[in-house]
């Protein structure tokens, strides 16, 4: 064991929070490294071990346990009375270390705990730009791969638990400053009527923070389907991708897209092409171009709009594209799962949310996107796939209803109920038990899911007054 230094004697204090339920759940494998880890950490801080304040493990007993826990343990450290009220104050509490080990949904409930979401609304584009060096950094994040997406962990280079076991005990763990990199999660708004899913209770929080994935259309529903087969680990979602791509279903609505930039990949022989020279880069604009693993890609320029129904308001620098759209996903992590790199250019630590859609898709097309995402993200590539970085969104989800309605088609004028047949098909645009309630729409944030009604708009965005609070540890 490491003889505590003078540079080791900074360590925040750390909370480990495990979730004894995740997905691939290793007591044997997790427990002694647990125990392991915590003498190692307390032997650092040896003056404050007596008063628990160092380093604690927690076991989530239920669902949405994780965030009461991790407020607990903030407060304490603040010496506050009213753990609710640490996300409010997190900017000035002391710096605090929370490893996961879990899946997603155990880091979205952590998250959640510590982020207070601040929407100031999409009516403008940001004036202000997201200042990367915020000197308020509370809170670090580690997690370890227990459950069976773990796209953060994929993201931060984790493919086994081992990988990140190790990494944790190692001495550099909180000294080196590159493995630090800010995690800007997205703000995002529910309609009023918005629901549990699973359990069709109203929810009652209407902002989640989101630092993973938003998505409805495809993507969502093979969410949807797999919940009933979570004990089968990743391969849930190839099973549920099946099933949904035999009864594809094409999605209605709107989306508006805020400070948006769309892109194409350069050709091997070029580096930056003249056009993408030649765009301006303000500062409520994602880049001109952006580098990735997978080649340049240039922003292509606003005038071009995507589909012939499409608007562009230069004002307020907004595109707002019509259905019907088959794959619409907005991510700020590469990859959603081990090697599901389905947008390949988003990183946590930037100011954009990624977009990826595909309108109208046919089954063979469908199954081109997500095949393609399996292949290091070479789907966005493909002419029918439309790629965006945005500051920010709005989805008004529409059912086949409310559509015909809205071009004063195929309504029954007596009911005022328009085309019978919309019940849940499996795409997501269902009626509720309760008639009154009209059609509901399925969204997927982060993995948990919200059946939301019929015309509601979800607004999405990464605030910009806000510090960023949070960082993830490499
Ligand atoms: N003791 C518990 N009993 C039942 N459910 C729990 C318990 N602790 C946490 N949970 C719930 O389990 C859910 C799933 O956990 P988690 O996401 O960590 O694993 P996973 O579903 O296997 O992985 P992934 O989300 O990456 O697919 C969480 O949303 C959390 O609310």
């Amino acid at each position: 064991m490491a003889e505590p230094t003078s540079q080791s004697l900074t360590l925040p204090p750390c909370l480990v929070v495990v979730n004894p339920k995740a997905g691939g759940y290793r007591a044997e494998l997790v427990k002694p490294w647990c125990e392991q880890f915590v003498q190692r950490y307390a032997a650092q801080r040896p003056g404050d071990s007596e008063r628990g304040r160092t380093v604690r493990t927690v076991y989530t007993e239920r669902a949405n346990h994780a965030p009461e826990l991790v407020q607990a343990f903030l407060a304490d450290q603040a010496d506050m009375k009213d753990p609710a009220a640490i996300a409010v104050a997190l900017p000035s509490t002391p710096r605090a270390f929370i490893i996961c080990l879990g899946g997603d949904g155990t880091v979205h409930e952590v998250i959640n705990a510590l982020v207070e979401p601040a929407i100031p609304g999409l009516s403008s584009p940001p004036s202000t730009p997201i200042d990367h060096a915020s000197p308020s950094h509370p809170v670090d994040i580690g997690v370890v791969p227990l459950g069976s997406g773990n796209a953060l962990a994929s993201q931060l280079g984790f493919r086994r638990p081992s990988d990140a076991l190790d990494r944790y005990l190692r001495d550099d763990l909180l000294s080196n400053p590159l493995t630090r990199r800010p995690l800007h999660t997205v703000d995002v708004r529910l309609p009023y009527g918005a629901r549990w899913y699973l359990t069709g209770h109203p929810v009652t929080v209407h902002r989640v923070s989101s630092f993973c994935v938003i998505s409805w259309g495809f993507h969502c529903n093979n969410v949807a389907s797999s919940e009933w087969l979570r004990c089968l680990g990743p391969i849930r979602f190839t099973l549920a991708g099946i099933k949904n791509l035999v009864t594809l279903t094409p999605y209605h609505g709107t989306l508006t897209l805020t400070g948006a930039r769309r892109y194409r990949p350069i050709e091997a022989a070029t580096t930056t092409s003249d056009h993408a020279n030649q765009i301006e880069t303000p500062t409520h604009l994602p880049p001109p171009t952006v580098d990735s693993p997978w080649g340049t890609f240039e922003a292509v320029t606003a005038e071009t709009l995507p589909g012939p129904c499409d608007t562009f308001n230069a004002d307020r620098q907004q595109l707002t594209l019509q259905g019907p759209f088959t794959v619409f996903l907005a991510a700020k992590l590469a990859e959603l799962s081990a090697g599901f790199c389905i947008t390949p250019l988003a990183r946590p630590d930037d100011a954009d949310i990624d977009v990826v859609i595909g309108r109208g898709l046919t089954r063979s097309q469908t199954l081109a996107v997500f095949q393609g995402a399996g292949v290091r993200g070479t789907h966005i590539r493909l002419p029918f796939v439309e790629y965006y970085k945005v500051r920010g969104l709005t989805v008004r989800p529409a059912s086949s209803w409310s559509k015909a309605l809205a071009s004063h088609k195929m309504v029954d004028r007596n009911s005022g109920r328009g085309e019978e047949g919309v019940k849940d098909n499996g795409s997501g645009d269902h009626r509720d038990a309760d008639a009154k309630e009209g059609p509901h729409h399925t969204l997927c944030v982060d993995g948990e899911l919200y059946s939301v009604p019929d015309l509601g708009e979800i607004v999405a965005e990464i605030p910009t007054a806000r510090d960023c609070v949070l960082h993830t540890l490499s």
